[in-house]
């Protein structure tokens, strides 16, 4: 009798043993607990760290035909045990008990999944559209489930992939030149790394140029002067030490002095017939709404040499606008003619409208210059620069453009219109292939209309939180869930959303004086293997 009921014992004991254990690998760790669709949880030992951002996968094989790897992004790491209430946070008595029952919760955000059909032989990346089994185990993402990204890159390289705080190397992050034109924004607190950003960038635009492979013409206003020879107090260098690829970039400075003393920069001109009456709204304070009118029928009249007439009899002639209106005016003109770039006979601006459709970076050096004048300057400079894309919008095969603005909460905030250039490049520009680059420290200064326009956005540390709340309302990926690792962001750390990428990458942005160190590198390394051919590059 005992032994059958232990035979029976036994029985019911091991039925109980096979039911409970679902996974038999002994460990609760670094296995999908919980919890929907939107969030997988897993614990780790309360001794061992993972980092927000960190990317883990989870291979769910138990579909026949399918392996799926689901990869997911940690967004929240907390203390939690098996205890119910306080009991292993209660400060009380001398110790802590019971390792084995704390632990650390990883909350991850799917990122997706990439299937592999064993029939197909197929290997693809979706959005993840289930859950993976309970108790998948949770590994951190190799190399190889990183490849496909490869794939999904432009030609543009920024930077490195980001894992956690981990550079994987292997995976360069590269923005794509054919969707420049759906406009860029750059946005990071001060100090956090837009300048490096906006060079590195540069600098692989020039690259692409001088190999003659350009679908981007770029250009750069530079009103602090650090972008042409970097800045010796800082230690930084700048585009013009990047030699080996001079032949894709031109220098304009507004510094007459840059000019002189470097071959490779020309004194800006402005011509007298590129100046539009409109154009010069931005370079002077508050206008009346009569001298607006004014000017808006001086425009009207469409009179290419309406500032030439000026110029020689000083006089201004507009009909039914009263003669105090036409004085201040006329004081205006006559300051801008003393401004020293403007110029009778000279204009640089066809010039730069060539270069642009070439494919080359153009850095406008506005050293020392007024805000008004450079904002002047970058307006005037985007509206022939749409004017003449404009005219050859049906031309499908012309090169893209961009308009990189620094400080851009001042041209985009949708105010009172005096400067809506930009805003209508913003709404419009697409069409006819010129994309605009806005640089801010305060996205939540962008007209949120104007901000929706953005599709690659470059998100470095933001500190505030309404300029990331604005950033998340208007990005086309949802950048909810990352709120907390952009305020962790490092100087140099990027989340970068772009068309084409399945999600927010995360990104190391290379220290511009390595990059082009490597450029030059790379350079010297495809000079030695050509040695022997004919290296072809496009002339200068
Ligand atoms: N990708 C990077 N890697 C390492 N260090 C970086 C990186 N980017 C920027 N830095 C460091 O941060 C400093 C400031 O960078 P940068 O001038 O680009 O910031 P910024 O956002 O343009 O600042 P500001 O708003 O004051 O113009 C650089 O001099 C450099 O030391």
């Amino acid at each position: 009798m005992k032994n059958q009921l232990s035979i029976i014992g036994d029985d019911i004991g091991s039925n109980l043993l096979e039911r409970k254990i679902v996974d038999k690998t002994k460990t609760t760790t670094y296995k999908i607990i919980s919890k929907d669709v939107r969030e997988f949880h897993f614990i780790i030992p309360y001794d061992e760290r993972v980092e927000l951002g960190q990317i883990f996968s989870i291979k769910d094989y138990s579909v026949k035909d399918d392996e799926i790897t689901f990869l997911a992004r940690v967004t929240d790491i907390q203390h939690d045990s098996n205890y119910d209430g306080k009991w292993d946070t209660t400060l009380k008595g001398t110790a802590f008990y019971d390792e084995d029952q704390i632990f650390n919760r990883v909350v991850a955000e799917p990122l997706g999944c990439i299937t592999f059909n064993k029939k197909m032989g197929k290997k693809e990346f979706k959005k993840s559209k289930t859950i993976p089994l309970k108790f998948s185990e949770v590994e951190k993402a190799s190399l190889d489930e990183f490849r496909f990204l490869t794939e999904k890159m432009g030609d543009l390289e920024v930077g490195y992939l980001r894992n956690g705080s981990q550079v994987v190397e292997e995976i360069g992050v590269k923005l794509n030149s054919e969707i420049m034109d759906h406009h860029m924004g750059v946005f990071a607190t001060t100090g956090m790394g837009k300048s490096n950003f906006m060079k590195v960038f540069a600098a692989s635009c020039m690259k692409k140029a001088s190999m003659g492979e350009s679908k981007l013409g770029l250009l750069l206003a530079d009103p602090h002067g650090e972008y042409l020879m970097g800045s010796a107090k800082n230690n930084t260098k700048g585009l013009l030490h990047l030699s080996e690829y001079k032949n894709g970039l031109r220098c304009y400075s507004t510094n007459n002095k840059n000019a002189k003393e470097n071959a490779e920069v020309e004194t800006l001109k402005i011509g007298i017939r590129d100046i539009n009456p409109t154009d010069i709204l931005p370079l002077f304070g508050e206008w009346r709404p009569a001298q607006k009118e004014a000017i808006e029928i001086m425009d009207s009249e469409n009179a290419a040499d309406w500032l030439e007439s000026f110029k020689e009899n000083r006089e201004l002639v507009i009909k039914d606008i009263h003669e105090k209106t036409i004085e201040v005016i006329k004081r205006r003109l006559n300051l801008l003619l003393r401004y020293s770039y403007i110029d009778e006979k000279n204009s640089s601006i066809d010039k730069i409208i060539k270069q642009l459709k070439e494919g080359k970076v153009i850095l406008i050096d506005m050293e020392g210059i007024k805000e008004r004048s450079e904002l002047f300057l970058l307006s005037l400079l985007s509206r022939r620069i749409l004017d003449e894309y404009q005219k050859d919008s049906l031309d499908n095969d012309k090169n893209t453009c961009l308009i990189a603005i620094e400080e851009a909460q001042r041209v985009l905030g949708g105010g009172d219109g005096s400067i809506s250039g930009f805003e209508i490049i913003a709404r419009e520009g697409r069409k006819f292939g010129v994309g605009l680059c806005a640089i801010t420290q305060q996205p939540k200064l962008v007209d949120k209309l104007l901000l929706s326009q953005f599709n690659t956005l470059v998100i470095m540390g933001l500190g505030d939180r309404n300029d990331r709340k604005c950033l998340e309302e208007s990005a086309k990926q949802d950048l909810t869930t990352l709120d907390v690792e952009i305020q962790t962001l490092e100087k140099g750390e990027a989340i970068i959303s772009t068309l084409k990428v399945p999600f927010p990458i995360p990104v190391t942005i290379h220290l511009y004086e390595d990059y082009i160190k490597q450029l030059k590198e790379q350079d010297k390394d495809l000079n030695r293997s050509s040695r022997g051919k004919k290296l072809v590059r496009p002339p200068n």
